[in-house]
């Protein structure tokens, strides 16, 4: 066992209290006496203290070992009262001794030992005086060492209190450390807590928003889970007439086969009626044309235009006339027939067969008698008579004349060559005849644009039949017996 060595210091710079004084040689002696017990001894010194025991070995020239328990008094006992107990232990040890001396031997007879027991007696006598001598010294040197002891207590005890207290300065030191440690951990946490403090507000900002957005994502979903609702519902009465529906169609898929039969059928009809009508088309070309040349290819109309209000004016109102180059006249009428007066004598024109076949017209003229500076009506009248192929009267339509007109261009629509021109005297309609006035309407046209609007609406009907048209025009003046072409450029002048 070690003798007991003093830790050295955690930290140097911490001083040594005054209260250690350095150990005295008194000290370190008594540490060494110590420490020789306690290594010789199994207990602890302070325990076999307590207990009143002190166990001292000693050493025999045999090799052998020889173990005495001494009860030793407190070091306040004086020498006597030392002795005694120690003879008294003495004694005690004697007879430990003998015993134990005895025990290794074979027990004697009980007859032969009177002599061996008195030389016996002797040699104890001389061992036990030793023994206590030894006993006596050992006695004086353990109360030393007690009174060391016990003035070694006190310093000690204020070298444990200065350890006591250098190790308090140690863990006073170390909790400094440990308390800057903790203050700037503490100064890392705040910073820390308020870097959270502030990451927890933008959180709780940005929280609020997703809160707000939330509930206006909930409003929109629920507003969506009503659209939805009401589309569904839609989306089934749809589905519900989709599929009424497709029953419908499938009965009309059913009655659109049945049509198509029977437009199948309809068609082949409809080709063999195209087929009837492309000949029946020839035919009535036929006929038409037959018809035409039978009223003969060269046909004479006459139309007599009504009387001007300018003409009227001049006859019976005031009685006045109107001159011309060749002679006066004065116009009136009697019904609807115009009366024409000229210095000659007077005009009756009538139509004989107005109500039949109006091909007649019929010009009475009555001369005047000249007396003197009278003139007087002729009693004698003269009638002539003039036939036409058609004879319009003044009170004939543009419509009633085309009419007539219109077969004509029917010939030239079959195929056939048709000239129809206007001849009469100045001032007699024959523009009015063939164009109408300046601002025609439908009902004023004249036999130009009439005949015209049925070459192409005929043409387009008759394209729907097969027949293909080409179409030319020209526009033509006779003027002075000289040809004027109308649709030509001016600027050169008129060509011949
Ligand atoms: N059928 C008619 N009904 C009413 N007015 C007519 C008719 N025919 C001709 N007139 C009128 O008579 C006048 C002369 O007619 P128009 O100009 O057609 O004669 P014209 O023969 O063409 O003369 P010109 O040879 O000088 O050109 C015009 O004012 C015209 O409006």
């Amino acid at each position: 066992m070690e003798p007991t060595t003093k830790k050295p210091l955690a930290a140097s710079n911490i001083p040594r209290p005054s209260l250690l004084p350095a150990r005295s040689g008194v000290g370190k002696k008594r540490t060494a006496h110590v420490a020789q017990l306690e290594e010789e001894h199994v207990l602890p010194p302070s325990k076999r203290a307590a207990r009143g025991e002190k166990t001292v070995t000693a050493k025999v020239p045999a090799g052998k070992s020889k173990t005495v328990a001494v009860k030793h008094p407190p070091p306040t006992r004086n020498v006597v009262s030392t002795r005694k107990q120690s003879s008294t232990v003495a004694a005690s040890g004697s007879k430990a001794k003998t015993q134990t001396l005895k025990g290794n031997e074979k027990r004697p007879m009980a007859g032969k030992s009177s002599i061996n027991s008195k030389k016996l007696q002797s040699c104890e006598g001389r061992m036990d005086v030793e023994v206590l001598d030894k006993l006596e010294k050992l006695s004086s040197r353990m109360s030393k060492l007690e009174a060391e002891k016990a003035e070694s207590k006190h310093t000690d005890d204020m070298h444990q209190e200065g350890e006591k207290f250098h190790n308090i300065l140690e863990q006073l030191s170390e909790t400094r450390r440990l308390l800057t440690e903790s203050e700037h951990n503490l100064e890392l946490a705040k910073m820390s807590k308020a870097s959270l403090q502030r990451a927890y507000n933008d959180a709780e900002t940005n929280l609020t928003g997703a809160c707000q957005e939330i509930s206006t994502l909930k409003l929109n979903v629920s507003q969506m889970v009503t659209n939805a609702t009401v589309a569904h519902s839609q989306l089934e009465a749809m589905k519900l007439s989709r599929d009424k529906e497709l029953q419908e169609s499938q009965c009309k898929s059913e009655r659109i086969a049945d049509l198509e039969k029977e437009i199948e059928k309809l068609r082949s009809s409809l080709l063999q009626c195209h087929k009837e009508i492309r000949e029946n088309e020839s035919t009535r070309r036929k006929l038409h044309n037959t018809i035409q040349e039978l009223k003969g290819n060269i046909r004479v109309f006459c139309r007599m235009r009504p009387l001007l209000h300018c003409e009227l004016n001049n006859s019976a109102l005031d009685g006045s006339t109107a001159s011309t180059d060749t002679t006066s006249i004065c116009c009136t009428s009697v019904g609807s027939q115009p009366v024409i007066k000229g210095d000659r004598g007077s005009f009756l024109i009538e139509f004989p067969d107005k109500e039949k076949e109006c091909r007649k017209i019929s010009i009475h003229f009555s001369p005047h008698k000249v007396d003197g500076h009278t003139s007087k009506r002729s009693t004698r009248t003269q009638q002539y008579e003039f036939e036409f192929d058609r004879v319009f009267g003044p009170d004939c339509s543009q419509e009633a004349v085309f009419s007539e007109i219109s077969q004509l261009v029917q010939s030239a629509l079959d195929g056939y060559n048709v000239c129809i021109f206007a001849y009469g005297q100045t001032g007699s309609g024959k523009t009015y005849t063939m164009e109408g006035p300046v601002n025609a309407d439908e009902h004023t046209q004249g036999m130009i644009p009439r005949a015209l609007q049925q070459v192409f609406t005929s043409s387009r009907d008759l394209n729907e039949k097969g027949w293909v048209y080409k179409m030319e025009a020209s526009f033509i003046e006779i003027y002075n017996e000289t040809l004027h072409d109308l649709l030509c450029c001016w600027e050169k002048g008129p060509e011949t």
